[in-house]
């Protein structure tokens, strides 16, 4: 099986890259220069030429403070890039396997939100990806969009490795404690996408398709998040870190994001079979990854 990955340094493409190898899949980073998602001129020809049996389209604009102020940036990587990218599988007639995001919700629900749960976006960055969503599902009926959410790794920018930088120069954070989410590492991420992928390239049964749930088992404020992280970092030889537990109004950012993110991700394990490990035990596997510098 041969898969086109949209972006290079991203964390769900470098965490593909990661445990792609080996395992008899060929994946191919295809982003920039060679492919901008703003330029959709850029889009079909960069893919097609990698000729994939299909297309997991990762890359986006993901800065959600900076996109308040950047929308038709965000909203052409994240909406007109992500329908360039799915028509592209459509025309090669392959199936598109596209990345989305909690942040879609608007967060009000005080349980986790479904599938068939309304969508309401409190963020620019939000808005942009479920417009992507929607571009996605009407250019291409073969597809899964996977929402996940609060997603680390080695690689990239993410709110683990935020607290490990911080923590080099302080020795007390505060930390939101009344959002509530699942904390989801993009190495389970990749291998979801590999066990997805190779269904949808040999079975073509609708109810694989559609859009699926897959984050972290559990839930977590980012505060207990940032706790458990310092918990981990304390037990490897690090330092200790105080977290102070504040509320959002404690802490203003130029983007909104919801109160409750939390996804259940029934419907991916009743079709799939798939269900993603405990946050924390992933977490620790992350964290020994960043602290003994590889893996
Ligand atoms: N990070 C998170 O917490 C969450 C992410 N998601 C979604 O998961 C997916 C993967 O996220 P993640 O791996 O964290 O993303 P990252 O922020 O780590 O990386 C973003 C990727 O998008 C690429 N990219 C951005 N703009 C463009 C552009 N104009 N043209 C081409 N490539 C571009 C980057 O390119 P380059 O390689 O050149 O830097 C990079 O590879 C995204 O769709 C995101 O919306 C969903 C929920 C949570
Ligand atoms: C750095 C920091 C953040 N926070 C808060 C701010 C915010 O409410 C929360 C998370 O902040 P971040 O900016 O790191 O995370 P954020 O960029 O909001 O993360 C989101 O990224 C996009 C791409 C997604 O799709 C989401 O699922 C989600 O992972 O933690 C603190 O309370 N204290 C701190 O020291």
């Amino acid at each position: 099986m041969r898969i086109a990955v949209t972006g290079k340094q991203g964390q769900v493409v470098q965490s593909l890259l990661r445990r792609g190898a080996g395992k008899g899949v060929e994946i191919i980073a295809v982003g920039r220069p060679e492919m901008d998602l703003a330029d959709p001129a850029s889009i079909a020809a960069a893919l097609s030429i990698v000729n994939p049996d299909v297309i997991v389209s990762a890359a986006a604009y993901t800065a959600v403070d900076k996109a308040e102020s950047d929308a038709d940036l965000a909203f052409a990587v994240n909406a007109a890039g992500a329908a360039a990218v799915a028509e592209s599988a459509a025309r090669i007639g392959v199936p598109v396997v596209h990345i989305s995001t909690d942040y879609v919700f608007s967060g009000d629900k005080p349980s986790a939100y479904t599938e068939e749960d309304m969508t309401g976006p409190i963020s620019v960055y939000g808005q942009s990806k479920l417009a992507g969503e929607r571009a996605v599902a009407a250019a291409n009926p073969n597809h899964v969009i996977l929402r996940t959410a609060w997603v680390y790794s080695p690689f990239g920018a993410n709110f683990l490795k935020t607290m490990l930088r911080l923590s080099e120069t302080r020795d007390h954070l505060r930390v939101v404690a009344d959002q509530t989410g699942c904390p989801t590492s993009a190495l389970d991420i990749a291998d979801a996408i590999l066990a997805i992928a190779s269904r949808l390239v040999t079975d073509p049964a609708p109810s694989l398709r559609g859009t699926f749930h897959l984050t972290g088992s559990g839930e977590a404020s980012w505060a207990d998040f940032a706790e458990e992280i310092f918990v981990e970092l304390h037990k490897l030889g690090g330092k200790s870190i105080r977290v102070e537990r504040i509320t959002t109004a404690d802490y203003p950012t130029p983007a909104k994001r919801p109160a409750n993110s939390r996804l259940s991700c029934e419907k991916l394990a009743t079709r799939y079979g798939l269900r993603l490990a405990d946050w924390k035990q992933s977490m620790r596997i992350v964290m020994q990854v960043i602290l003994n510098k590889g893996f």
